[in-house]
């Protein structure tokens, strides 16, 4: 490892100074629950932590502190922007075979072009970051790596202190008891404009019917207010157990977390093969299997479910013609059912084409007619104007990549933005000739379900 620490010479250096180098070490350890390292990282760097897990569950990811971070101010241009820094970076990256590959976790905001103030203000349209402590669990085994972007010349130190502070946090996180207190209670909540919300509906169903764009999704907002400051690791252990089957995740960003439980994956890149669903179109679950059923062939015959559907199913499919060669969508939705909510679903499949990285894909994938609308920009227009909210990161990418290329992003769907004692609540859906406004604000009540409750917050309903 000394010699690794010291040896740059063949390094293609680019970031920053002519002398960076970006160092990475794993090892295994025993099981550990990945909350407890979560948590393990709350002294030191409380505003430095992600969590992902994936919707099979097959992959788990931890990052503690901030090795560095890559954040952009650009607009069309944040995805090429966030990949050049990344592949500088990776360019410099010193690693032995059994490492792991270090991962890049962050988001995208929805949209740039909206500007006003919100309680997203201080996020910048695309913010990543490499952990210094990297907690990876796949098929069962837990890996953690340190990542250490230095441009002294000499490191090893610095990685010394870093194995150090490493063993503290595992010992943390496996030794010290893990429980906490969730007992939070809510003061007030606010629909933020509800009345807005409605005549917005409105008026983009008349602008769908005169001709204008033929899809948009409108959302709106909670605020909840909580007798103390919410914790960032309660509320993500109360959404894992909200909603199994879903993306879970949580990005912190100063004081600020943004956390949820999402079905729809944008994206997955794993050696070449790339996948993405169609997750649009929505019922309640029912009261009983046999109610269930009926409301789940209901939505699979509903011809308003199967416009919002088709206008996804048609994007991303262009999407995958474009970039991927051998590309699967099968002719019919199925049935995608979480716990309070019923999807239709298509997922498309292909292997990448050209020499597209994964943020390429993402900057063409988003937003799709699932969050945005057809044709997309005329809908982001009509969103900018009807909505009257700033979703920042809200219904955008959210994931990571990893050094060998790798990541998968997700649509940050039923989340929240907590800020000290408040948590701000996102929800939409989308609109199409004839959508009916009382019954997309009850399907917004639906959406609100997941995060409402790991909030410790009342059902509507
Ligand atoms: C915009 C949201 O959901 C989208 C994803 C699935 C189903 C949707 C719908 O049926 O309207 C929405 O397009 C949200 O959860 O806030
Ligand atoms: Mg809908």
């Amino acid at each position: 490892m000394s010699r690794k620490l010291t040896d740059s010479h063949t390094m293609k250096n680019t970031i920053n100074s002519p002398y960076t180098r970006f160092f990475t070490e794993t090892i295994e350890v025993g099981r550990m629950s990945p909350f407890a390292f979560f948590e393990a990282g709350f002294q030191k760097y409380k505003e430095e932590r992600f969590y992902w897990q994936n919707a099979d569950q097959t992959l788990t990811l931890v990052g503690i502190g901030h090795a560095v971070t890559l954040t952009s101010d650009l607009h069309e241009e944040r995805y090429k922007d966030i990949s050049n820094q990344w592949n500088d970076l990776c360019n410099t990256l010193i690693k032995e075979e059994e490492d792991a590959a270090p991962i890049l976790f962050g988001g995208f905001s929805y949209d740039p072009n909206q500007v006003l103030q919100s309680e997203w203000n201080q996020f910048p349209s695309a913010y990543f970051a490499v952990p210094s402590f990297q907690l990876k669990i796949e098929d069962g085994r837990s890996y953690v790596s340190i990542n250490l972007v230095t441009d002294k010349p000499e490191a090893s130190l610095e990685f010394e202190w870093l194995r150090q502070e490493r063993d503290r946090l595992i010992h943390l996180a496996q030794v010290k008891e893990f429980s906490f207190q969730y007992d939070n209670p809510i003061v007030s909540m606010e629909e933020r404009g509800k009345d807005r919300y409605i005549e917005a509906v409105n008026n983009v169903t008349s602008l769908i019917q005169s001709g204008k764009a033929d899809k948009v999704v409108i959302a709106r907002s909670l605020v909840l207010h909580f007798e103390q400051e919410l914790s960032a690791v309660a509320a993500l252990y109360a959404i894992s157990n909200e909603q199994q089957e879903s993306y879970q995740f949580a990005l912190q960003h100063n004081d600020c977390l943004f956390f949820g439980a999402t079905p729809e994956r944008l994206i997955e890149m794993k050696n070449g093969k790339v996948l993405s669903a169609c997750v649009a179109g929505s019922i309640r679950r029912g009261n009983s299997a046999e109610e269930d059923k009926q409301l789940g062939e209901a939505l699979l015959a509903d011809s308003k479910n199967r416009e919002e559907h088709h206008y996804v199913v048609e994007m991303i499919s262009k999407v995958f013609r474009t970039h991927c060669q051998q590309v699967v969508v099968p002719k019919n939705p199925k049935l995608m059912k979480i716990r309070d909510i019923q999807h239709l679903y298509t997922p498309v499949e292909g292997k990448i084409a050209s020499e597209s990285d994964i943020f390429t894909l993402v900057k063409a994938l988003h937003p799709t007619p699932a969050l945005g609308g057809v044709p997309t920009s005329a809908a982001m227009e009509i969103i900018r104007q009807e909505e009257g909210m700033d979703r920042g990161y809200y219904a955008a990418p959210i994931g990571w990549t990893d050094s060998s290329g790798n990541g998968e992003f997700a649509v940050a769907l039923r989340s929240a933005l907590i800020n000290g004692k408040e948590a701000y609540l996102y929800a939409g859906g989308g609109i199409v000739a004839d959508s009916n406004a009382e019954d997309e604000y009850d399907e917004t009540w639906v959406k609100f379900r997941p995060v409402l409750r790991a909030l410790g917050g009342q059902l509507n309903g």
